[in-house]
């Protein structure tokens, strides 16, 4: 049976990087019979300014249906500021996760060998690093009611949010993580602030509980400052990271950097169905829109991980992996990930050499 990919450009450099994982797609697609069918929706800045909403019915009827979705990225100065914060691009982007209930973003670092040298932390530190950040993305103080601007008695105002995770929460994500570190290094850690915020109270609590029922994982919790410092000095310690919304925001970008570029982190976010969201970890870039220099393989490699997760081609995902390793061999580097000795590439270049090591 065909399986539908709706594969959303989105702002910035999405349309760019977009256009590289889709030939990908469309070559391992030929290649597997996989039989993929692919349609296109908006998502983000452009959307809202034909449709006049950031996620429009459209797209999400389109979204509802699909086996899996391909994003770019959204955002950028044009629309920062100046609408209402559910027409903002990035609220689009809030609304899908929440919509389609995608709790579950899985954000791998892994530093490719060929790439060590490219990490602004010293070679040895990030060789062979493999880390898989389990993000919660549908709650906490993203989306923590209330929320807003209020004018106070003495006439200032105050911004105000709220951080909350409810036990069910709570205990979905970390059983992502625990099933993630059985199937890796065992090691599960659990960044919070519970010396400081009720809410990682909970979270360690409840950690605590669910790791009586994976024995074979070993976990450990660490408050979020100390994670970020850790992450720098000593990343390998790290197996599965499992944290909340704003702080997997944060760490996930502080990790790209051990692979050498934010250009190299793909993810995947997962409901509890197989339907799957997958986009670079990166944003809409406008500094660098439209130049044809993105890096492309973070959202080629999260195509790879829509295979593997959502489209049970986990060959294809193998065969995809392997290619994005081979142009590396090749001294193929965007921009973002070049050092001495090695090719400078377009994104588009990137993209075909790809395509043709596969
Ligand atoms: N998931 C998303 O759609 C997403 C994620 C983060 C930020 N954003 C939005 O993107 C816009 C820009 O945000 P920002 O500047 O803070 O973050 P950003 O990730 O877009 O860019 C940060 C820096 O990394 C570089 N960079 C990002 N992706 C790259 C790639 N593939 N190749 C080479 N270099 C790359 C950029 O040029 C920039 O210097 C904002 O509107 C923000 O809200 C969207
Ligand atoms: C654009 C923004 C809403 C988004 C987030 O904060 O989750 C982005 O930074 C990300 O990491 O996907
Ligand atoms: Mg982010």
């Amino acid at each position: 049976m065909s399986k539908n990919v709706l594969v959303m450009e989105g702002d910035g450099i999405g349309p760019e990087i977009i256009r590289e994982a889709r030939k990908v797609l469309e070559r391992v697609n030929e290649l597997d019979n996989l039989d993929l069918e692919f349609t296109e929706a908006m998502l983000g800045g452009r959307a809202y300014d034909k449709h006049g909403h950031p996620y429009p019915e459209e797209t999400r009827e389109k979204a509802r249906a699909a086996d899996a979705i391909l994003f770019g990225s959204v955002g950028g100065p044009q629309w920062d500021g100046k609408t209402e914060r559910h027409l903002r691009p990035e609220a689009g982007l809030l609304d899908i996760r929440s919509d389609l209930d995608l709790f579950a973003n899985l954000r791998p670092a892994i530093t490719f060998a060929q790439l060590a040298d490219a990490s602004p932390l010293k070679p040895e530190l990030v060789a062979g690093l493999d880390i898989l950040i389990v993000r919660e993305l549908t709650g906490g103080i993203y989306f923590g009611e209330p929320r807003g601007i209020r004018t106070l008695e003495n006439g200032e105002r105050q911004g105000y949010n709220t951080d909350v995770y409810s036990e069910s929460e709570i205990r979905r994500i970390g059983k992502v993580a625990f099933e993630a570190a059985q199937k890796r290094g065992k090691k599960v850690c659990s960044v919070d602030k519970a010396n400081v915020m009720e809410v990682t109270v909970l979270w360690r609590e409840v950690m605590d509980e669910l790791a009586k029922d994976y024995p074979d994982v070993e976990l450990t919790h660490m408050y979020v400052d100390n994670a970020a410092m850790q992450l720098v000095v000593n990343p390998k310690q790290f197996d599965v990271i499992v944290t909340g919304n704003l702080f997997g925001d944060i760490l996930s970008d502080e990790a790209s950097m051990l692979t050498g570029s934010i250009g190299m982190l793909p993810s995947a976010s997962l409901n509890e169905g197989n339907q799957g969201f997958y986009e670079p970890s990166h944003g809409s870039a406008p500094d660098i829109a439209g130049q044809n220099i993105a890096n492309p393989l973070a959202t080629i490699m999260s195509a790879a991980m829509m295979l593997r997760y959502s489209l049970g081609a986990g060959a294809a995902a193998d065969r995809v992996e392997a290619a994005v390793s081979n142009v590396l061999d090749q001294g193929l580097r965007t921009g973002d990930i070049m050092s001495e000795g090695m090719t400078k590439v377009s994104t588009s270049e990137m993209g075909d050499a790809v395509v043709a090591a596969l």
